[in-house]
C-alpha cells in the first residue's frame, strides 16, 4: 500500500487547517449560538471579548489530529482508486479513472475519516464555543481548560459514547460530500489540461478551491445539525436524535437554519482547499 499519499495528506491538511481555523470558529459560533447578528457581528464580538486568540480557540487538537484525519482521507481515497482502477497516483494522469470511480473512492475516504474525526471535531466545537474573555477566565475558569481536560470531562460526564456525539450526522455529512469534493476537483482539473499532462498549479489551486466550496455548500445543512448535536448535553437542549434536531431546529428558527454559516464556510473553503490540494499534488510530484 503506497504511504506517500497518507503523508502528503497529513502535511497538506495541516497547512489548510491553520489558514482556515479563524473562519471555522466564526462558523461554529454562528451555527450553535443565537447571540450574533451575522458574520461581522460575530467577528467584532469575538475580537472585543477574546482578542485574536479567540479565533484560534480549539486549534491545537485539530492540528494534532489532522495527521490521522487527512492522511486517512487522502490515503484511503487514493488506495481505493488503486483497487478500483489498478493505477497509481502518477499513472492516473495517463489513464484517468471514471467519475463514478472517483465518487466511490471519495465516499469511502469520507466514510472512514468521519469516525476518526468525530471525537476530535467534538472537542474542537466545544472549545470554540467557550466565549469567556481573558479577564473572565481569571475569576471564573472556563468549563474546559484545554483539549485534554475537555476530552476527560466529556468521558466522565457523558460516558465513552459522549465522545462520539454527532458522529452519525458527521458520517452522513462527509460520505457523499467527499465524493462530490473529489469529483469536482477531478472535473475542474481535466477541463483545461491536455490529455496525459499534469494540471498547472493555477488549475490545481482553482479546482481545489471550488471543490472545497461545492462540497461545503452540500455539507452545510448536516454540518449545522452535527454542531448542534455536539453541543447538546452541555448548555443547549438535548435532542432525541438527528431527526429531532432537524425538525426542532427548523420549527424554532425556520428553514434558513440549515444554511447558517454557509457564507463563511464557503469563504473559508476556497483558500483552505486550494492550499490543501496544491501542497498535496506538489508533495506527491516531488517524491516522484
Ligand atoms: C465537505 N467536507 C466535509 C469536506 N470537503 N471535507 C474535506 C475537508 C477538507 C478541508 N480540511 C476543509 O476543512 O475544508
Amino acid at each position: 500500500m503506497p504511504v506517500e499519499e497518507f503523508v502528503a495528506g497529513w502535511i497538506s491538511g495541516a497547512l489548510g487547517l491553520v489558514l482556515g481555523h479563524p473562519f471555522d470558529t466564526v462558523k461554529v459560533r454562528l451555527q450553535t449560538q443565537t447571540t450574533y447578528q451575522g458574520i461581522i457581528d460575530c467577528m467584532v464580538k469575538t475580537y472585543r471579548r477574546e482578542s485574536l486568540q479567540g479565533f484560534f480557540k480549539g486549534m491545537s487538537f485539530p492540528i494534532a489530529s489532522i495527521a490521522v484525519v487527512n492522511s486517512v482521507l487522502f490515503g484511503v481515497y487514493s488506495n481505493t482508486l488503486l483497487v478500483l482502477t489498478a493505477t497509481s497516483h502518477h499513472e492516473r494522469r495517463f489513464q484517468p479513472p471514471s467519475y463514478t470511480q472517483v465518487f466511490i473512492a471519495g465516499c469511502t475516504g469520507g466514510f472512514l475519516q468521519a469516525y476518526i474525526l468525530a471525537p476530535f471535531d467534538l472537542i474542537k466545537v466545544r472549545l470554540q464555543n467557550q466565549t469567556e474573555s481573558r479577564a473572565q477566565r481569571k475569576s471564573t475558569p472556563p468549563r474546559y481548560r484545554g483539549p485534554v481536560h475537555c476530552a476527560a470531562s466529556i468521558f466522565q460526564e457523558e460516558g465513552p459514547r459522549g465522545l462520539f456525539r454527532g458522529a452519525w450526522a458527521l458520517t452522513l455529512r462527509d460520505t457523499p460530500t467527499l465524493g462530490i469534493y473529489f469529483v469536482t476537483y477531478e472535473w475542474l482539473c481535466r477541463q483545461p489540461t491536455p490529455d496525459g499532462q499534469n494540471p498547472s498549479s493555477t488549475t490545481v489551486l482553482v479546482a481545489g478551491g471550488f471543490a472545497g466550496i461545492t462540497s461545503w455548500v452540500a455539507a452545510t445543512p448536516l454540518d449545522v445539525i452535527k454542531s448542534r448535536m455536539q453541543m447538546a448535553g452541555l448548555k443547549q437542549r438535548e435532542y432525541q436524535g438527528l431527526l429531532d434536531c432537524m425538525v426542532s431546529s427548523a420549527r424554532q428558527e425556520g428553514l434558513g437554519v440549515f444554511f447558517r454559516g454557509l457564507t463563511i464556510n464557503s469563504a473559508r473553503a476556497f483558500p483552505v482547499n486550494a492550499v490543501t490540494f496544491l501542497s498535496y499534488e506538489y508533495l506527491l510530484h516531488s517524491w516522484g
